[in-house]
């Protein structure tokens, strides 16, 4: 039987279970050509897969706020969408009150999506500027069959007061309000048809920074007035600590840490959370609020990164167990293979850049040789120095390099996934990181 035990208000409101969004995307025309003489037909269009949500578990309790944050692109919204069944989801299951929504019909699924609603990011185009602002609210009420019609305008005027609107609104329409103003109609909206839970995504990110903070404590108000569980969405990690009580962080499709708020911020565990975190405030724009913390480019969701998601970024990659390494050695290596990987160092003798990386004494062993070889072809003292192409011999360097020590780290090697301890023993603790094997 799909159905779990009947629903008792303490277990959690939601739960997923290997939930996986993937979009199907054809690649380019002639590149995307695969020839197979084996199979029929011997030509096909190779489909990439791009790995929006990939296999996350985890539970909404319910009356909490379980914050989203993670970077643009890492499949947020989707995993929201993908919950709501506003999106097929490619894998896994999703318990609503203890059911399987998939196993949900008719009657049992039109109740369903009026319990679960969502919050847009940007008020402005989620309401129809030809609608009065009572159309807007009574409609979602008018589909469910909630109510005469006398009763939806009692109700929809009932929920502007509680939104911190005005009852004489009724008959405005939205391009009258302000940002903030319409992002309270959108969720008077919302709450019209009486849900359980409500995924806001990005809800305050398009608004002025003086109006996020009387929304959020407006929906704070709300949620404990309505007894609604939310999933906040935001990049902003000022607003995710401002409402949350707990905090899944997301990376490639993958959930890399879940704790506690104040754990979370505290105490981070996962070096991607850490990298985040050491992000705000962010100095100035064009610098991407990087501040050498995240280096590099997110890699394709088409293509992630095997075992842990974030080693391609990571300041903490595990050193190969297969290399005796002494004290220091591994990180002065890692450090080399950083620099060599995005070429951050001016052309330097073989004897500079010993020097520079490695204060001059290589490790010994396996290890040692493979970085010789590299030092070799990215020196500017080779042998033959005038041959060979240097893009092409720092490609075979960094080539090398990951072949060598990268790939062989048990982050390349293992999906990390560790239950740790947290400060109040009672709550759960998740951290997608080797360091806690
Ligand atoms: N309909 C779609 N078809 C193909 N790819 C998609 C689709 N929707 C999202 N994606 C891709 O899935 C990945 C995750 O996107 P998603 O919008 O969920 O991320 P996000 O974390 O919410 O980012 P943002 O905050 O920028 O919206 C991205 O690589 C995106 O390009």
């Amino acid at each position: 039987m799909d159905e779990r035990s009947s629903y008792d208000g303490d277990d959690p409101l939601l739960e997923l279970d290997g939930v996986s969004k993937y979009f199907d995307q054809e690649s380019g025309l002639i590149a995307g050509l695969q020839f197979d003489p084996e199979a029929f037909p011997p030509i096909s269009v190779d489909r990439n897969r791009v790995k929006a949500v990939d296999d996350v578990s985890l539970e909404i309790r319910p009356g909490e706020t379980l914050g989203l944050v993670g970077e643009s692109g890492c499949g947020k919204s989707t995993l929201g969408r993908t919950i709501l069944r506003l999106l097929e989801p490619t894998d896994g299951d999703i318990y609503f009150k203890g059911e399987n929504l998939a196993s949900l019909g008719g009657e049992e699924l039109r109740q369903t999506r009026s319990d679960m609603q969502m919050i847009f990011q940007d008020p402005q185009s989620s309401l129809d500027p030809r609608m009065t602002v009572g159309q807007i609210i009574t409609e979602p009420m008018r589909a469910h069959d909630m109510l005469d019609d006398e009763g939806r305008e009692t109700r929809a005027k009932e929920l502007l007061e509680k939104v911190g609107l005005d009852a004489r609104h009724y008959n405005r329409h939205p391009h009258a309000f302000s940002g903030g103003q319409r992002q309270r109609i959108n969720f008077a909206r919302a709450l019209s048809v009486d849900p359980d839970f409500v995924v806001c995504d990005e809800p305050v990110s398009a608004l002025d920074v003086s109006v996020q903070a009387q929304v959020l404590n407006t929906m704070e108000k709300l949620q404990e007035e309505f007894g609604l569980t939310y999933l906040f969405i935001a990049h902003d990690l000022s607003v995710i600590r401002h409402i949350s009580d707990r905090v899944a962080v997301m990376y490639l499709g993958h959930i890399v840490e879940l704790a506690d708020k104040e754990d979370l911020f505290e105490n981070p565990q996962h070096p991607y959370t850490r990298a985040l975190l050491n992000s705000i405030p962010v100095p100035d724009p064009r610098e991407n609020g990087a501040r050498g913390v995240l280096e590099g480019e997110v890699p394709s969701p088409a293509d992630p990164p095997s075992g842990c998601r974030f080693r391609t970024r990571c300041p903490r990659l595990i050193a190969p167990d297969e290399y005796d390494w002494a004290d220091g050695e591994w990180e002065e290596t890692r450090a080399f293979v950083r620099a060599v990987k995005r070429r951050t160092f001016e052309p330097m003798t073989a004897a500079e850049i010993k020097d520079e990386f490695f204060d001059s004494t290589l490790p010994s062993g396996k290890a040692g040789t493979v970085i010789e070889e590299t030092i070799d072809l990215v020196a500017t003292d080779r042998e033959n120095s005038g041959e060979g192409d240097e893009t092409l011999r720092w490609d075979a360097a960094v080539d090398l390099l990951l072949e060598s020590f990268a790939e062989r780290s048990i982050c390349a090697r293992e999906r990390p996934a560790y239950d740790l301890e947290s400060a109040d023993r009672s709550a759960e603790r998740f951290a997608a990181c080797h360091l806690h094997r």
